[in-house]
């Protein structure tokens, strides 16, 4: 898509003190020093007690096509700011960074690092801003789907968000996520052709707004389709739409597949027990009732705690725009740097906030599972990127803030979650397809311990230091804080 007939490179969708940076970087000549950056958020949204991950195709596609397009550089050039020799550099930027991360459908948790960069300094900044969007946006999808997915149980569920999402990609990168977190189908066309997600629908009020009655559209509708699923409530859901449904499938016998009806308004525990009731005394009992208005985990949970005979919920609002909650807050934040003698130094960020201090160092993530107890998983255990905690009989495992708790276990299994994607720019992943992300996720869903699955009050699911990471973290944040009390003067 081409926009004010612009060739619209993503190289631009950055924050404008990125390029200041990089262009203090370029003159200081330190803008090819390897540095390494690594993503994480601080909470699991909704109170969750896991998040989902989602994201990474739509960043493979992002950093295969990064670059400076001649407008981008053109648009710079008069912007003023910046000298002709680096907007020539700019222009033969390619991407040359090495990138580690989750893959789709894993989980992940608060305060461990989910996606890492690591190459030269400019690089890894300048691609912050839209990696950092997407996963935010991604991730937040997928585990609002999740924790949908956990209510509806076993019925079906639709994603029917794309008109509410707060802009077209959201409509059809939320599809996705989705998809992969458990919905079964999508109504965004769109997102059926370019991920092969199963497309479904109805119809809509206009169609019986048009005829002026419920009767005349149906029969229209059942005229022109094969499939059927009749939205019932225009007018009045029990006196109207059901009986008109049912006559219009009497009339049309094997000539349609009366699938089912859709409510959209009212009491839906009491409106669809009547209308099970009603399609199950005309024979209908396969006829299915799908249900839509501004649903989510809670009102699901409670419609079902009601007994409605819901079989198919169509959900939008509040799944794709995130709803109760809207932004991740995941954060990209530098680990490592290379000095000016090659050497690879650890870096920190100090607050006041002991939550916002960073974990100096690029480091491992290792999901830990008990052999002995189904393999469910114990916890995640972030090592330094040199450690191998897979290689020992046993693992003390502890809180990083309360350390008095602590477990050891021996019949373990130490999984790395992060994955190399990039070396030197060159994709060294195959990306799964669409069908194995969704299978995937559910895989690791299931071996969660359902104390952390329920949707109010989770348990904290265990996120600890190796005791090297730690005490590396102890000695630097020790370091850092006798720099700041001498003012600099301490080598
Ligand atoms: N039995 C129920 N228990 C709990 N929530 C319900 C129940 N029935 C419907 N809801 C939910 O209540 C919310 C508000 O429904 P409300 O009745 O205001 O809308 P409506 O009937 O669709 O109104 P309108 O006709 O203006 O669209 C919706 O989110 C809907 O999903
Ligand atoms: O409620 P949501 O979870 O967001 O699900 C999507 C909504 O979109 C449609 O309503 P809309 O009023 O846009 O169109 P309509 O004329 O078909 O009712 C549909 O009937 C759902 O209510
Ligand atoms: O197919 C449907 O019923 C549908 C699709 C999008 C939004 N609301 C409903």
């Amino acid at each position: 898509m081409k926009i004010n007939n612009l060739d619209d490179g993503l190289a631009l969708h950055t924050d404008y003190y990125i390029l200041n940076m990089m262009y203090t970087y370029w003159k200081k000549g330190i803008n090819k020093q390897r540095a390494v950056f690594e993503c994480y958020f601080r909470h699991n949204p909704f109170k969750n007690g896991y998040a989902v991950f989602a994201g990474l195709q739509q960043i493979v596609s992002y950093l295969q096509n990064l670059h400076f397009s001649d407008s981008d550089i053109d648009y710079l050039r008069a912007n003023g700011e910046f000298d002709e020799g680096f907007l020539q550099y700019l222009k033969n930027i390619t991407f040359s960074c090495d990138v580690r991360s989750v893959v789709e459908g894993d989980l992940v948790f608060a305060n461990e690092p989910i996606f890492q960069v690591e190459g030269p300094l400019d690089q890894c900044s300048l691609v912050e801003t839209a990696v950092l969007s997407i996963l935010n946006y991604q991730i937040l999808i997928a585990t609002k789907a999740a924790r949908i997915k956990s209510a509806a149980g076993t019925d079906t569920l639709l994603e029917f968000g794309s008109r509410r999402a707060q802009e077209l990609e959201a409509g059809l990168w939320g599809a996705r996520a989705a998809y992969i977190a458990g919905f079964d189908a999508t109504s965004n066309v769109r997102a059926g052709k370019l991920f092969k997600i199963p497309v479904a629908g109805t119809h809509a009020h206009a169609l019986v707004q048009f005829y002026q009655n419920d009767y005349d559209a149906f029969k229209a509708y059942a005229q022109t389709h094969h499939d059927c699923t009749f939205l019932v409530d225009t007018y009045d859901t029990l006196k109207s739409g059901v009986p008109s449904a049912i006559k219009v499938a009497k009339e049309m016998g094997d000539k349609i597949s009366f699938q089912g009806v859709r409510i959209d308004s009212g009491d839906m525990a009491y409106i669809s027990k009547r209308v099970r009731e009603k399609l199950d005394d005309a024979g209908y009992t396969d006829t299915k009732i799908v249900a839509s208005n501004d649903l989510d985990e809670t009102t699901i949970q409670n419609l079902k705690m009601q007994g409605a005979k819901i079989d198919t919920w169509g959900v939008g609002t509040r799944l794709i725009t995130g709803y109760n909650q809207p932004a991740l807050g995941a954060v990209y934040k530098m680990v490592a740097i290379e000095d000016n003698y090659g050497n690879m130094l650890d870096t920190l960020k100090l607050s006041s906030n002991v939550e916002k201090i960073s974990t100096p160092g690029q480091k491992q993530v290792w999901r830990i599972t008990n052999s002995k107890k189904d393999n469910k998983s114990e916890g995640d255990y972030i090592t330094l990127k040199d450690e191998q905690p897979n290689k020992l009989s046993q693992l003390h495992m502890f809180h990083p803030q309360y350390t008095y708790i602590s477990k050891t276990i021996t019949d373990f299994k130490a999984r790395p979650i992060l994955q190399k994607i990039f070396e030197n720019g060159h994709l060294v992943y195959d990306l799964p397809s669409l069908e194995q992300i969704r299978t995937y996720c559910r895989q690791n869903l299931d071996s969660l311990w359902d104390e952390y699955k329920r949707d109010l009050n989770p348990q904290n699911y265990p996120v600890d230091l190796s005791q090297r990471l730690y005490d590396h973290k102890k000695h630097y944040i020790e370091y850092v804080h006798q720099w700041v009390k001498n003012m600099g003067t301490v080598d």
